[in-house]
């Protein structure tokens, strides 16, 4: 597949280049070897799911892929170019966003506000320029603010616009904090476990808007998630990890039948 720029997927989506490769990525902590030797891509437009068991490396990985964590071994390229070592924010104006397991809101403040931190990376007035160019200013301040309308009428989310984020259900908050990466406008949105601790409503709801995201948005969308179920129905391709290996890597249907990743998910016991 390497020797083609894109190709269709079987919903006529049109899934373009590699956005990220990651080669031969290895990452220890001290003597532990979170992640042995990976290597992937996650292609333009396409829902790349990266799955395992407990303890697989899977957040591991995510980090690497995010720039928060330093693989000892190993290369990350983001569109075309290697990256070396970056702050969160150099991250972030890479054009890539990230939700969190443990959902990383500002839970005083309303859904609203909320989002329109999203926009903060985008925001060329500082405080000096905004007082000297005022016209500038407000004029960037309703372009975000439509963006942000936008994103809140795409995720029905209309009613809790100026709801404290701390006094809403935990799937709702979900969607918010969904709603506050897309703002970010992202080439690459990393969703970490965004099904944990869901019912099934709303993990039916929250695969749903992924998939819309991909689809009206065009985004590229990168994420780790235990439950195996989920990920299968909306992710073009999937990549299997199980105590730090690649064990998987393919369509859901490939994964599915590979006797590894059965092994993996029924516990069979490692060499
Ligand atoms: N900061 C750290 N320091 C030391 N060891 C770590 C650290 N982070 C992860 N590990 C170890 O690396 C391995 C992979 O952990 P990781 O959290 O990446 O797995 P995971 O697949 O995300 O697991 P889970 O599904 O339980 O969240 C584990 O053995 C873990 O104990």
């Amino acid at each position: 597949m390497n020797a083609i720029d894109s190709y269709l997927t079987p919903d006529g989506r049109t899934i373009g280049a590699p956005v990220m490769e990651m080669k031969n990525i290895t990452l220890r902590f001290g003597g532990v070897v979170a992640i042995k030797d990976i290597s992937f891509d996650i292609r333009e437009g396409e829902i790349r799911a990266i799955i395992g068991p407990n303890g697989a490396g899977k957040s591991s990985m995510l980090n690497v892929m995010n720039g928060f964590y330093h693989p000892q071994e190993g290369e990350v390229h983001f569109r075309g170019e290697k990256r070396g070592p970056m702050r969160p924010h150099q991250i972030a104006h890479q054009g890539i966003a990230r939700t969190f397991q443990n959902i990383a809101l500002f839970k005083g403040m309303s859904t609203l506000d909320n989002i329109m931190t999203g926009r903060l990376t985008h925001m060329k007035t500082g405080m000096l320029s905004q007082i000297k160019w005022w016209g500038a200013a407000q004029r960037e301040e309703t372009a975000n603010r439509e963006l942000v309308e936008k994103i809140i009428d795409f995720l029905e989310i209309q009613t809790i616009r100026k709801t404290p984020v701390g006094r809403l259900p935990y799937g709702l908050q979900k969607r918010v904090e969904l709603g506050r990466a897309l703002a970010a406008e992202p080439k690459l949105l990393l969703l970490d476990e965004p099904m944990a601790g869901m019912n099934v409503e709303e993990k039916e709801d929250m695969s749903r808007f992924i998939l819309d995201v991909n689809d009206e948005f065009g985004t590229t969308i990168a994420l780790i998630e235990h439950d195996m179920g989920v990920v299968m129905d909306i992710a073009d391709r999937v990549v299997v990890m199980d105590y730090g290996k690649k064990i998987g890597d393919g369509t859901p249907e490939e994964v599915r039948t590979n006797q590894d990743v059965i092994d993996a998910y029924l516990g069979v016991a490692h060499d």
